[in-house]
């Protein structure tokens, strides 16, 4: 795993255009600065052109997308094109709605999406595999969360970063496992998104796309790990906070030290 994209991003302070929802922009805004990112989230498609010209990388997220904003979207997506730009989609509660689904198939068709970040519930829902969705959570199946990822990856020729307990990340092919976890990042809303962004973040300094989700995905989950030691299982507001601050503060030789 490249855990030196992590100094580089620090060093590079790539600027990550955030298409968000309107639940959590404030987190992801804030987890991004602290980590060494530089964000910014627009609504409105008359700037898009120009913002893209400019960004390292263009973050979709689903979870309040709505009929007045999918020409921003798609146009965000069209500048990223033109300008050779990455682009992250994080699904959010695809398998809720067929209305969900249909903007993120159609997305996946018209554009070169080259991460999919997402949790099972919604990996299995772009996958087409059998997954009982429960709105903005991962859900209850029986099928295997590795072979799910493989199965998206493979169908849209991505890079798919299948996060839970484990994070499953994969090209179809390879397929890296990040096993560190604590309770209080599900716990807290938003935490996915900031996972997208973050992916999104290193997937704007490399272009081995496959590499940047490992490494995002290890960094959120490791310094999790590391805000959550000293809390209770149900201090999800305090560790919000100490997660932004650790990720002000972690480095490679942290996340080395306690990698799964
Ligand atoms: N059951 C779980 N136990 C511990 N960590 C989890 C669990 N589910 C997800 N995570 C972690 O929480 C973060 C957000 O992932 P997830 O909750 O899957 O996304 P979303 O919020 O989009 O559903 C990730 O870092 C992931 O590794
Ligand atoms: C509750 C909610 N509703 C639409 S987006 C959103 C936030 C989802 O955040 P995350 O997927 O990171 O839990
Ligand atoms: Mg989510």
């Amino acid at each position: 795993m490249q855990l030196d994209l992590l100094n580089q991003l620090r060093a590079q302070v790539p600027l990550v255009v955030n298409y968000a929802n309107y639940v959590t922009p404030n987190f992801v805004a804030n987890g991004l600065n602290a980590l060494g990112a530089s964000p910014i989230m627009t609504s409105e498609v008359d700037e898009a052109d120009d913002l893209v010209k400019i960004t390292n990388t263009v973050v979709i997220n689903l979870g309040t997308i709505n009929h007045y904003e999918t020409d921003l979207v798609w146009q965000l997506c069209t500048s990223a094109v033109k300008y050779h730009k990455p682009i992250v989609l994080d699904p959010v509660a695809v398998g809720a709605t067929a209305y969900r689904l249909d903007i993120a198939q159609k997305l996946l068709q018209d554009f070169p999406i080259a991460v999919i970040r997402g949790n099972v519930g919604e990996i299995a829902a772009l996958a087409q595999v059998d997954w009982a969705t429960k709105g903005i959570d991962a859900g209850t199946g029986d099928a295997d969360p590795a072979a799910i990822a493989k199965a998206c990856a493979t169908r849209y020729h991505n890079v798919v970063a299948l996060s839970g307990i484990t994070d499953y990340i994969t090209d179809g092919q390879q397929l890296f496992k990040v096993g560190n976890q604590t309770p209080l990042l599900p716990l807290t809303v938003g935490s996915g998104d900031l996972l997208s962004s973050i992916i999104g973040a290193f997937v704007g300094i490399t272009d081995n796309y496959y590499e940047a989700a490992q490494v995002g995905c290890a960094v959120l989950a490791c310094t999790g790990e590391i805000a959550a030691q000293p809390l209770h299982s149900h201090e999800g507001g305090t560790f919000a906070a100490r997660l932004l601050d650790k990720l002000t503060i972690v480095d490679k030789e942290d996340i080395l030290e306690i990698l799964k």
